[in-house]
Order: structure tokens, then C-alpha cells, then sequence
């Protein structure tokens, strides 16, 4: 592995447009302060550096935005599809061509690399265009109806919708639920992440500069202690009627049973545990390009990232000795810095579970083929751990049934197909999975038994706006992305027209 200088300063926030890091909620057409006053500080997790600050809003102020969402949304439904998808390709052109501060505030307060931020900034606003074009083909149906009598389903939008967003992709998440809900005629209340509000905020600030009409979004900040009490408020009020929620398990629940008193709809995009499996007539070169292209995006702190590896033991040796030289390749170093491939992780709750995972492992029989600890040495403040690859892993080890979200690959050993199948399914989450086989009949028997909402076959990067994403079992349900984006932000409505002479 090579360590870029962990000591470097962080060169300062330096943006074509300052205007863009707003340091205010958005409410109503407002940029505001919280009713309380409160503010939250926002730091850079490669240094520890705080460098902004945001309302650290309350329920108070996530009512506000609600009021706002509420009194814009009859407005806004009735807008021609034409016009709502105007101001989303108006959108999309504003983010991309403000990739680059809109990059360099993503890798400030998030720590990944400035390339995969701009990399991000591409991917986000890939679900804008798409949903543009969506807005425009939201048919519905005429049924084949009985004499006297003509049946149809309307499509409408299900009306203000929340989302509530991590920290781990602070635009692409964000905008693959603003788009599709604004798409079909929804209003939106957001709520981003507590470590990454300014790239949020910034792309609200995109939104009211596309002239998107007062009301159609707002967005509230606050810091983990208070967002609770803020997201409660909408989880009670009757007139937000969809929750869109990307984040871990735990929270998903809560949502799930806190907005059951006024039955929302509910999208919900939650943790992972992601198998990748590498058969023995695998191509073993590009399963190790697979995995390193999967694993260690945004370093490993993605919920499609392979958290088990299994390889077949014909070619575990092999296999196993390629992946340690990739890994040992990897340049870890600050988000500014020219080469870096692994930022820092988010905090220190984040590395401090990774450490946790692999004394663990280690402690049960686990053997570190490279990597395994933290790099502190010049990184005060900052929280780095090294890209790790850990062989004999067992599923009596905790990284076998918790997701790590960190750049740490553990290798299992298998020897049959329905051994692995078993094993990567023995898991109560289904987000993603991946493996490789050049043997068709193998491909499409293990596709069809595997337990995930998303399956890479002999590929890597599944993520794309045109294909949905979304998971089975307790990594949640709905879809976002592809023509099924817009389903979750639909309700469908029979019309039944009688007495035609
Ligand atoms: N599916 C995915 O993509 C993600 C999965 N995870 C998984 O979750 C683990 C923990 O990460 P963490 O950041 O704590 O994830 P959380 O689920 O806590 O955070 C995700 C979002 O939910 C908000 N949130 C937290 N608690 C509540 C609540 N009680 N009511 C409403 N909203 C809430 C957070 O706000 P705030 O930041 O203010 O707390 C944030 O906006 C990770 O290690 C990973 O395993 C994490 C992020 C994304
Ligand atoms: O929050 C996540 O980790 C899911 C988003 C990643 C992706 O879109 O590929």
C-alpha cells in the first residue's frame, strides 16, 4: 500500500462559485436559519478541520418545510409533465456544470478522492436526466371494459414525500429521490446526513436557480442528536405521505414503524451484506478487477459493496495471491491529494467498527494477507484504515454477518455450488450480490437462487440510473432508478365511468 502524506493540510475550500456552500436550511423559497437558532458544525474528515457550520434544525423547522411542501404540491401535481421535466433537464445542466465545486465540496466534508466525487457529481445527475425523461411518460391504462362502462387507471404523484439521505453518496442519493418524486408531481422535504449537509445544500441551491416554483423543495439540516425529533415530525404528520430512506437497517425500521400511524408509503434502501463469489471456472483476472472496482468504491463504505468473498478452492490460491497484489497497490491518502484511491473513513464510529471487525476476525483463525490496522501515524484527527485483505475467513466472524463499510476484503473458502449458495444466502439481508463463472448453466442456476435484489455476473459496477436498485429481506424494499424509478412515488387511481349510452 502506499500512504500519501495522511499529515497534509487540506488545500482550502477554493470554489468557482462561494455562492454554492450555503450555510442555511431551504424552506418555502427561503434560505433561513433554524427557529431556535442552533447550528451544527461540518468538518473534513481527512483532517478533523472544522470548516462550515448548518442549522442544526427541530421538529419546528421541519414543519415549516412540510407546510411548504403541502401548500406547493396541488400547484406543482398540476404542472404539465412537459414543464416539470423542463426544469429537471434545467437541473441536470446547472449540477454538471458546476461538477467541480459541487466535487469539491462532496470530497471536504466526505473525504472520498476528488475523482470519484466528480465521478459521483456524474452519477447523481444521471438520475436527474433520466427522470426528466420519465416525467414525461407516466402513462396509464384503459381497461378492456364491460358494455356501458369505461374502466381506466390514472397515475397520480402520492404527494409530499420525505428522504432522508446518508452520508456515503451526499448528491447521488439525494438526487435519485428529489428527481423521480418531482417527476411525477410530488413536492419534498429532505433531510441529509449529519457529516454531509453542504453538498445537499448545494444542490438545492441548483434547484432554485433552475426556477423550480417556492415550496417544491426544501430542505432542513441537522446533527445526529436532533434529527430524531426533526424526521419525527414528518413521520406524525399526516400530509407527508411517502418516506424515501437510504441508511442503515436499525433506522429503516424506525421509520418503518414510526410512520405506520398514518400508513406512508415507504421506500427503503438499507444495509447490505453482499456476497461475491469467485468459481473455480471463473475468469480469474476480471473477478479480481470485479472486486477491487466493488469493493473499494468510496472505500468500502457503499451498501453494494461485497462484504463476504468466497472463492472455489481450486483457485483460492491463485486468486487470493492476484487480489493481495491489487490491494497492496492501493494509494491511500487525503481526497485532495493527486493519485489517491482511499480517502479517509467518515468518523470514527466508521473506523472504529472496521478495527473492530478484523481484531475479530484475526482472533478467531483469520490470517491479515495485507493490511489490518489503522494508519495513525501523521493522521490526527483523521481516520484511516489501511486496504486490507484477511484469508481463512469463517462465518463464525463477526464480518460475516454485519456489514464492515470499510476497505476490507475477507476470503472464504468453498468447495461446492450449493455450499456457496447456501452460505450467501444465510444472511437476513438481500441488497446486492456478485459472482464469476464461465460456465453458462452455472450462471444462470446461481442468478436464479441467489437471495439480492441486484446480481453482478461476471461484473463489478451494477450501479446505473437506467436499471432499479433496491433490495429483498431487511436491506428494504422499493426501486430506484429505470423505468420502475417512478413507481414508488405513484398511487394508482381507477376510474370507473358508467351510464355511456
Ligand atoms: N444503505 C446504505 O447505503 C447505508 C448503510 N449504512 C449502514 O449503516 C451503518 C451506520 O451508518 P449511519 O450513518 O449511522 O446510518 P444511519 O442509518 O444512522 O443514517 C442514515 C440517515 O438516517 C438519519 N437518521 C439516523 N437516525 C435517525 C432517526 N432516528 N430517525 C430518522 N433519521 C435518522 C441520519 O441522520 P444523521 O446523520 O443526522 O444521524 C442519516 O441522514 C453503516 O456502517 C452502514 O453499515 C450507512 C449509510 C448508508
Ligand atoms: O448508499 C449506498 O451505498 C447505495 C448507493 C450506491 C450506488 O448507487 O451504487
Amino acid at each position: 500500500m502506499t500512504v500519501i502524506d495522511l499529515s497534509a493540510q487540506a488545500t482550502p475550500l477554493e470554489l468557482a462559485r462561494p455562492e454554492l456552500l450555503r450555510s442555511q436550511n431551504f424552506i418555502d423559497g427561503q434560505w433561513c436559519n433554524a427557529q431556535d437558532g442552533k447550528r451544527h458544525p461540518v468538518s473534513n474528515p481527512a483532517t478533523g478541520e472544522v470548516f462550515a457550520d448548518v442549522p442544526d434544525s427541530s421538529a419546528a423547522d421541519a414543519a415549516d418545510a412540510a407546510d411548504a411542501a403541502y401548500a406547493a404540491f396541488e400547484g406543482w401535481r398540476a404542472t404539465p409533465a412537459r414543464e416539470r421535466s423542463k426544469l429537471l433537464k434545467r437541473w441536470h445542466a446547472l449540477v454538471l456544470a458546476n461538477t467541480e465545486d459541487l466535487a469539491r465540496i462532496m470530497s471536504h466534508e466526505q473525504g472520498k478522492p476528488l475523482a470519484e466525487a466528480r465521478g459521483e457529481v456524474a452519477y447523481g445527475a444521471s438520475y436527474i436526466e433520466w427522470f426528466a425523461e420519465e416525467a414525461v411518460r407516466t402513462y396509464g391504462d384503459i381497461i378492456p371494459s364491460p358494455p356501458g362502462k369505461k374502466m381506466m387507471m390514472v397515475k397520480e404523484p402520492v404527494g409530499v414525500v420525505a428522504a432522508i439521505t446518508p452520508w456515503n453518496f451526499p448528491l447521488a442519493m439525494i438526487a435519485r429521490k428529489i428527481a423521480p418524486a418531482l417527476a411525477v408531481g410530488c413536492t419534498v422535504v429532505a433531510k441529509p446526513a449529519e457529516d454531509t449537509p453542504l453538498t445537499a445544500l448545494a444542490l438545492v441551491k441548483l434547484i432554485e436557480e433552475a426556477g423550480f416554483p417556492v415550496g417544491v423543495v426544501n430542505i432542513v439540516a441537522a446533527s445526529r442528536e436532533h434529527t430524531p425529533a426533526t424526521v419525527d415530525a414528518w413521520l406524525k404528520d399526516e400530509r407527508v405521505r411517502k418516506i424515501t430512506f437510504t441508511g442503515s437497517t436499525a433506522v429503516g425500521k424506525h421509520l418503518a414503524r414510526e410512520s405506520a400511524s398514518t400508513l406512508k408509503k415507504l421506500s427503503l434502501e438499507l444495509g447490505g451484506n453482499a456476497p461475491f463469489i469467485v468459481f473455480d471456472d471463473a475468469d480469474v483476472d476480471a473477478a479480481v478487477a470485479g472486486l477491487m472496482v466493488s469493493k473499494f468504491r468510496n472505500g468500502g463504505q457503499t451498501c453494494v459493496c461485497p462484504n463476504r468473498v468466497y472463492v472455489q478452492a481450486g483457485i483460492y490460491q491463485r486468486f487470493s495471491e492476484k487480489l493481495v497484489a491489487a490491494v497492496a497497490a492501493l494509494k491511500v491518502g487525503p481526497a485532495h491529494a493527486a493519485g489517491v484511491q482511499i480517502g479517509p473513513m467518515i468518523n470514527a464510529r466508521a473506523v472504529d467498527k472496521i478495527a473492530r471487525h478484523v481484531a475479530d476476525a484475526v482472533k478467531l483463525g483469520g490470517s491479515v494477507l495485507t493490511g489490518g490496522k489503522r494508519l495513525t501515524e501523521g493522521a490526527e484527527g483523521a481516520h484511516y484504515f489501511a486496504p486490507t485483505v484477511i484469508g481463512d475467513a469463517s462465518p463464525a466472524m463477526e464480518l460475516a454477518d454485519e456489514e464492515t463499510f470499510g476497505p476490507v476484503v475477507p476470503l472464504f473458502k468453498f468447495e461446492t455450488e450449493d455450499e456457496v449458495v447456501q452460505a450467501a444466502n444465510d444472511t437476513p439481508f438481500g441488497l446486492a450480490a456478485y459472482f464469476f463463472s464461465e460456465n453458462l448453466a452455472r450462471v444462470a442456476r446461481v442468478a436464479d437462487r441467489l437471495q439480492t435484489g441486484i446480481v453482478g455476473i461476471n461484473e463489478g459496477a451494477i450501479s446505473s440510473e437506467m436499471a432499479p436498485f433496491g433490495g429483498v429481506k431487511e436491506s428494504g424494499y422499493g426501486r430506484e432508478g429505470g423505468r420502475y424509478g417512478l413507481d414508488d412515488y405513484i398511487q394508482t387511481k381507477y376510474l370507473c365511468q358508467g351510464n355511456l349510452k
